[in-house]
């Protein structure tokens, strides 16, 4: 038994996996890790692993507490990925986005895939058929956009996510929901397109805290999983066990 870790910007969310089967998933906040953690771990006494990956504000020594309950393994730079990555600061780039690139290549195998995950950040992640990961793009998720609005101006309140009735606001809240709810919708379809100009066929798989909100506004036929990252990070130490 594996317990995985997604440390994010916003908040941290954990699964519990037997073999490829999830067990059972937990969000929490930072503040709550080792709490919860140790929670999980009563709760779960076979979990033997504890694999992170982290993007997040929490120090690898809070994890450390844990040491003496199970073995804990973070995904780096230098594990082990099924891809070549060919982005120019490969040292830079984003392991939650290294690993959502991993889960891509191992669960749809031979084809080219655009993973997009609405978190934080809106992250693109394109991987072609001979397994080569190209890079892709990072643009304010939506709770960043009705923060920012709020925050960098005089008089806009903070809204919290909603889908806007018509796309020509009405009113200061309509108008401030259709500019993030619907500016979100056409950057990903944008995106998409710019895609196929280049690609005649892909793969888009859809994850993060806010893909099953958005979803519907979409256009393309997108395999949303909202579990993506936690699988992907489950086959990932696998990958890296298999060495
Ligand atoms: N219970 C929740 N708590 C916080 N954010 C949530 C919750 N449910 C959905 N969300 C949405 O998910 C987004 C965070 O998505 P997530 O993928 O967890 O982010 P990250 O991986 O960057 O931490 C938030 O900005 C919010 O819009
Ligand atoms: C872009 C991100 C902040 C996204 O994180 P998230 O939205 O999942 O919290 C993260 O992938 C990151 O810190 N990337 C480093 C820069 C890069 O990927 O090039
Ligand atoms: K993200």
């Amino acid at each position: 038994m594996l317990l995985t870790i997604d440390v994010g910007n916003t908040r941290i969310k954990a699964a519990v996996f037997e073999q490829n089967r999830l067990i059972e998933i937990f969000v929490f906040s930072n503040e709550e890790l080792i709490q919860k953690t140790n929670y999980i771990l009563n709760q779960y006494q076979k979990v033997k692993n504890l694999v992170v990956a982290s993007v997040g504000n929490v120090e690898k020594d809070l994890f450390l507490s844990l040491k003496d309950k199970v073995e804990i393994h973070f995904i780096t730079h230098e594990s082990r990925f099924p891809f070549t990555n060919l982005y120019s600061t490969p040292t830079t780039l984003g392991i939650d986005r290294m690993v959502l690139a991993s889960g891509a290549v191992i669960q749809f195998p031979n084809q080219n895939r655009l993973v997009i995950d609405l978190g934080t950040c809106i992250t693109y992640d394109f991987i072609d058929e001979k397994d080569n990961y190209l890079g892709g793009a990072i643009s304010p998720g939506i709770r960043l956009r009705y923060e920012s609005l709020h925050q960098q101006t005089a008089k806009l309140p903070l809204l919290t996510k909603n889908h806007p009735d018509n796309f020509i606001g009405n009113s200061t809240q309509e108008a401030i929901h259709s500019g993030v709810i619907n500016g979100v919708a056409l950057e990903i379809d944008g995106f998409i397109k710019l895609y196929k100009s280049q690609y005649a066929k892909f793969i888009i798989i859809l994850t993060g805290g806010d893909a099953e909100f958005l979803a519907i506004r979409l256009k393309n036929t997108i395999f949303a999983n909202s579990n993506f990252l936690l699988e992907s990070l489950n086959q990932t130490f696998q990958y890296n066990q298999n060495d």
